[in-house]
């Protein structure tokens, strides 16, 4: 290591990201717990688990969204959890982010959503941003949307227009939240072959947060599983199916909490009453 702030060479080419002993409380409550987990170039990793297990604060700690109390995040062999603001939003360049909501803006239209990281972020000539829009809609199977505005898309679409911003950057690592929520299982299928397009076409790194199996099970090299804020496993898909923890088991198989399958015991838990 050099003075704690990068990874050694080695380590440097071979992985995107190294997260090592991370801790983050909000206020008392300690949400993830010593994480560790490294990413190879060109992997897609799969962080998987149920609701409130800590998934997205783990994914915006590896954007440089949140701090940690402590641990370290290396991007590209940077600890991002050292750096001043300006330096981090230059890595973040090499960062694309698709949020929940997509988090398109609703008064532009889907090419200026698209353009806007290179008219922010670059000095390009606007023909070349145009050109480059079309190619990063085109790509995401939206070309000839460029005009429409987001309120006139369906929510696959709109996730789809999300991504193309995402790529707008050609960024290194790509990161998803929940690619999913929301849509139909068919719509849902059509943005997992996008990945796996993206996958097999760019070679992209990928973080992927989910809680829905199948698809995690279609895109991931690697599944990261989270439960309460620790990792219970992690491996190849296969690896996790053959994973003898209960607690992987249980996630895998949909099995209910015990305690929550007695309705009234559930009632008397949400209400404070008795019934
Ligand atoms: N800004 C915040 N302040 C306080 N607590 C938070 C904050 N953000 C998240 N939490 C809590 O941290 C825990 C982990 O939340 P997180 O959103 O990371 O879970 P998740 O696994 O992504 O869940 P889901 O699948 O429901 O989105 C939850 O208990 C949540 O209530």
């Amino acid at each position: 290591m050099d003075n704690g702030q990068h990874k050694n060479e080695a380590e440097l080419n071979e992985y995107a990201i190294v997260v090592e002993n991370l801790i983050t409380y909000f206020d008392e409550r300690r949400i993830l717990d010593d994480i560790n987990v490294r990413v190879r170039k060109g992997e897609v990793l799969v962080v998987l688990g149920g609701s409130g297990c800590g998934k997205t604060t783990l994914l915006r700690h590896l954007i440089g969204l949140l701090r940690p109390k402590s641990g370290h995040i290396y991007i590209k062999g940077q600890d991002i959890t050292q750096l001043e603001e300006e330096a981090l939003n230059e890595i973040r360049k090499k960062m694309g982010m698709l949020f929940q909501g997509a988090a398109l803006f609703n008064s532009m239209t889907l090419g200026d959503n698209v353009a806007l990281p290179l008219r922010e972020h670059t000095k390009l000539a606007e023909p070349t941003i145009k050109i480059m829009t079309r190619i990063k809609l085109g790509l995401v199977g939206l070309a000839g949307f460029g005009d429409f505005k987001p309120a006139q898309l369906s929510g696959g679409m709109k996730k789809r227009a999300g991504l193309a911003r995402a790529l707008a950057m050609d960024p290194e690592i790509l990161f998803f939240d929940e690619p999913s929520a929301g849509l139909d299982p068919i719509i849902a299928a059509e943005i997992d072959e996008l990945i796996l397009k993206l996958k097999r076409a760019f070679h992209m790194t990928m973080v992927i947060v989910t809680h829905e199996l199948a698809s995690a099970f279609l895109v991931a090299d690697r599944i990261l599983m989270l439960d309460a804020g620790q990792v219970i496993a992690t491996g190849t898909p296969g690896d996790l199916k053959s994973n003898p923890n209960p607690r992987v088991q249980q996630f895998l198989n949909r099995e209910p909490n015990a305690e929550v399958q007695d309705d009234e015991k559930y009632l008397r838990l949400i209400t404070g009453k008795d019934v």
